[in-house]
C-alpha cells in the first residue's frame, strides 16, 4: 500500500472479561478498496468493527482511521458514514426528517432530496418510518451510507431484506461512491456478492484471520469443480471423477482448464452428452466450508 492506509489495524486485542474475542488482527485498508470482513458467527467481524467506528475501546493495540484514533470523533466522525443492521430511526418522524437528521448528526452537506432519489425513497418522503416495510426500512439505513459521500462507508450486511431490484441499486449507488473516492468496509453473510465485490477479503475465525488476501488468493487454495451428468450408456471417463450424494460426477483440480479441455474431447469424440455441465473455480462458500471441516 503506497499511500497512507484509510484504516490501519495493528495488533488489535478486545476481551470481554477473561474471553478474549479479537487476538493480535492486524490488517489494512487503502484508499478506494472495497475490504470485506467476512467470518463465521462469533468470530469477532462485529467487535473489530465497533472498535474501528469508534464505539469500543482496544484491549490492546492500535486502530488509525485516517492517521486518527478512532474515538477522536472531531476528526474521524464526518468523514465516515455506518450503515448498521438497525440505525433506530425514531419510529414518529417521516423519512425526509430522518434523512434530515443524518445530516445534522453526520456534519456532512448534502441535499436531501438527491439522497431521497438515490435510495428509491421520494415517494415515501412524507410517511412515517413506523410505516416503511421492512425494505424500505434498510434503503433509508443506507441513506446514513450515501449522505454527503462520505470518505469512509461501512456497510453492515446492507443487503439482508432487500428484493433483487433493490440490492441492484444499492450495489450501483456503491459503484457510484467508489467512483468518487469513497473507501467502503463490507460485512455480509451473502458470500457471492462479497466474492464479485471486494478487492480484499479479510476471513475471521475465532478471533483471528483464518485467511486474508484477494478473492482468487483464498479460492485457490482448494481445487476448482467439474460437476455433469451422464447417460448409463457412456464408455469409461478420460479423467479420474467422484459421485456426489445425487449421483452426479464430480472431478476437482487444479487444473480447470486443461481438465475440461480433455473432458469436452472426450465427450465430442464418443458423442456423449455432458448434461448439466458445470465448472468454475472454487466458490468463497468452499473455503468457508474447509473452515468447519479443520
Ligand atoms: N459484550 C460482550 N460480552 C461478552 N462477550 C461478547 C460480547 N460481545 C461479543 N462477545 C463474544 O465475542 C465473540 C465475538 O463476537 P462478535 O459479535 O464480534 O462476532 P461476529 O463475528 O460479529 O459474529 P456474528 O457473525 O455471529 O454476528 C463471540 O463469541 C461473542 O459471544
Amino acid at each position: 500500500m503506497t499511500s497512507t492506509p484509510v484504516i490501519d489495524v495493528e495488533r488489535l486485542n478486545l476481551s470481554y472479561g477473561d474471553f478474549h474475542a479479537v487476538k493480535d488482527l492486524s490488517f489494512q485498508v487503502g484508499k478506494g478498496e472495497l475490504y470485506a470482513l467476512l467470518g463465521t458467527n462469533g468470530a469477532g467481524k462485529t467487535s473489530t468493527l465497533e472498535t474501528i467506528e469508534g464505539h469500543r475501546k482496544a484491549t490492546s493495540g492500535t486502530v488509525r482511521v485516517f492517521g486518527h484514533s478512532p474515538r477522536d470523533r472531531r476528526a474521524v466522525r464526518p468523514r465516515m458514514g455506518i450503515m448498521l443492521q438497525e440505525s433506530g430511526f425514531s419510529p414518529d418522524l417521516t423519512v425526509r426528517e430522518s434523512v434530515r437528521l443524518i445530516g445534522k448528526l453526520s456534519q456532512r452537506t448534502d441535499r436531501v432530496e438527491r439522497v431521497l432519489s438515490i435510495v428509491d425513497l421520494t415517494h415515501k418522503a412524507g410517511t412515517l418510518v413506523s410505516q416503511l416495510s421492512g425494505g424500505e426500512k434498510r434503503r433509508l439505513d443506507f441513506a446514513t451510507a450515501v449522505y454527503g459521500s462520505p470518505e469512509l462507508i461501512f456497510l453492515d450486511e446492507p443487503t439482508t431484506g432487500l428484493d433483487i431490484q433493490s440490492r441492484d441499486a444499492l450495489w450501483d449507488a456503491v459503484d457510484k461512491l467508489r467512483e468518487d473516492g469513497s473507501t467502503i468496509v463490507l460485512t455480509t453473510h451473502y458470500l457471492e456478492e462479497a466474492q464479485q465485490r471486494a478487492d480484499r477479503i479479510g476471513l475471521m475465525h475465532k478471533g483471528t484471520f483464518h485467511q486474508e488476501g484477494t478473492v482468487s488468493e483464498l479460492t485457490r487454495t482448494l481445487p476448482a469443480a467439474i460437476r455433469f451428468s451422464l447417460p448409463a450408456s457412456a464408455p469409461a471417463l478420460p479423467l479420474p471423477a467422484a459421485r456426489d450424494s445425487g449421483g452426479d460426477f464430480l472431478i476437482e483440480t487444479f487444473g480447470l482448464q486443461n481438465d475440461l479441455y480433455a473432458l469436452l474431447g472426450w465427450a465430442h469424440a464418443n458423442a456423449v452428452e455432458l448434461r448439466e455441465l458445470q465448472a468454475g473455480p472454487t466458490r468463497l462458500d468452499d473455503v468457508f466450508r474447509s473452515i468447519g471441516s479443520e
